[in-house]
């Protein structure tokens, strides 16, 4: 008798939620050359699921995502994101029937968000080389500044009276903590900074602070400080190489990413991924910007963040081969000058996706 052995291919299943403004067009790179990565190196498969909610379809028919977004969302391995922000939707709108309630509910409760100077490309600082800026920011995904908790009394009035409150509690630092420090173990320096504001805020941050201590007795290997955050967007700007992996609050290391990204040479580069390291849920990746409405339309989107966060998706699900090969693609081609603008140069979202298909192709063919 004959035997016949299959060979089977693993499928990935991915939803895709592109929203709106510029994430449409960056998500549409992303699926092209996450679809070119996967038939040069055949060893597995990306099964896409669109998702149409956005702000457009929310002013369309009322609503942005459906009752059982969440079990729909649970058939995926990952969920890749564009961004949501619309100028005709009110932004706490939008984020909040978007974005925020995939983190909270997908228990994505760490966002990491790496940040270097790519090949070919500068930072807006004089005298910063490539190396000299390399960090990973990781930032609290679930609770504190964005814990949806207040309200508005006399709303409208001279009289109106607001409260947002920030919610710290032990269990949500202390498994980030143990998060950070992991990620500052698997990095060559092994140095972790601690970012709070313990001095005026006395409780919450004050138990970041308590948390963290405690947690790094556990870590030996891992050298450690800590900057008060308005101190730390200073040296982040005049002494970038002394840090390496950083942790803070929601609020403070959605600020400071951004900060990063401009440091490193542009906000278009910059990748996050929102994760539930447990992974009971599918993971949630985007690059950190917005839907940029001042661009959109236009396809001048630098796409580089999205593909950044697309090797960083593929790596989560295992294929380590898949993120390098895109990453180092993706640095072939800016070295080689093929930039959009807010990188210094003067090609388009859709000429640096062919070039990065290409470097892939190319790349893959040699083996
Ligand atoms: N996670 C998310 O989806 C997310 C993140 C940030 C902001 N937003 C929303 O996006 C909307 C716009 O926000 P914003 O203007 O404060 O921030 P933004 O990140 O959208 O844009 C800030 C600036 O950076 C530029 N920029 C951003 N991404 C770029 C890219 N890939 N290539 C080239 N230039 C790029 C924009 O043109 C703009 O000048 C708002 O509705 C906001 O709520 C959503
Ligand atoms: O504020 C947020 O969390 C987001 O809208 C955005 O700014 C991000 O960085 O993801
Ligand atoms: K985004
Ligand atoms: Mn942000």
């Amino acid at each position: 008798m004959v035997s016949t052995i299959h060979s089977v291919t693993k499928v990935h299943r991915i939803a895709c939620i592109p929203g709106d403004g510029i994430g449409t067009e960056i998500t549409e790179a992303a699926i092209q050359v996450l679809t070119t990565l996967q038939k040069a190196l055949g060893t597995f498969e990306l099964d896409f699921t669109h998702f149409d909610w956005s702000s457009k379809a929310y002013l369309e028919r009322g609503w942005y995502m459906p009752p059982d977004w969440a079990d729909q969302l649970r058939k995926h391995d990952a969920i890749f994101f564009g961004a949501v922000g619309s100028p005709d939707v009110p932004d706490h709108i939008s984020l909040w029937n978007l974005i925020l309630p995939i983190r909270k509910t997908m228990n994505q409760y760490v966002n990491v968000r790496p940040t270097r100077i790519l090949e070919g490309t500068t930072s807006p600082l004089a005298n910063v080389k490539r190396g000299d800026l390399d960090w990973v920011i990781v930032r609290e995904n679930s609770e504190g500044e964005y814990s949806g908790q207040g309200g508005i009394s006399h709303e409208d009035t001279p009289n109106a009276i607001a409260t947002e409150v920030s919610i710290f509690t032990h269990a949500a630092i202390f498994r980030l903590m143990h998060f950070a420090f992991r990620t500052a173990l698997s990095r060559p320096r092994k140095h972790l900074t601690l970012v709070t504001k313990s001095n005026a805020q006395r409780h919450g941050m004050v138990l970041w602070d308590k948390t963290f201590a405690a947690v790094a007795a556990s870590y030996p290997a891992v050298t450690t400080d800590k900057m008060l955050v308005d101190a730390m967007t200073v040296r982040m700007v005049l002494q970038p190489s002394s840090l390496d992996t950083i942790v803070a609050t929601n609020l403070h290391a959605d600020i400071l990413s951004d900060l990063a990204a401009a440091l490193a040479g542009s906000i278009g580069i910059a990748p996050s991924s929102n994760l539930d390291p447990e992974r009971g849920n599918p993971s949630m990746f985007e690059p950190i910007h917005g839907s940029a409405p001042d661009i959109a339309g236009r396809g001048v989107a630098n796409p580089v963040g999205a593909f950044w966060s697309a090797a960083e998706m593929v790596r989560w699900l295992g294929e380590e081969k898949a993120a390098d090969t895109l990453m180092k693609a993706v640095e072939e081609v800016t070295k080689a000058g093929v930039k959009t603008k807010d990188l210094g140069g003067s090609e388009n979202t859709k000429s640096v996706t062919e070039a990065v298909c290409r470097e892939i192709e190319k790349a893959l063919e040699k083996q």
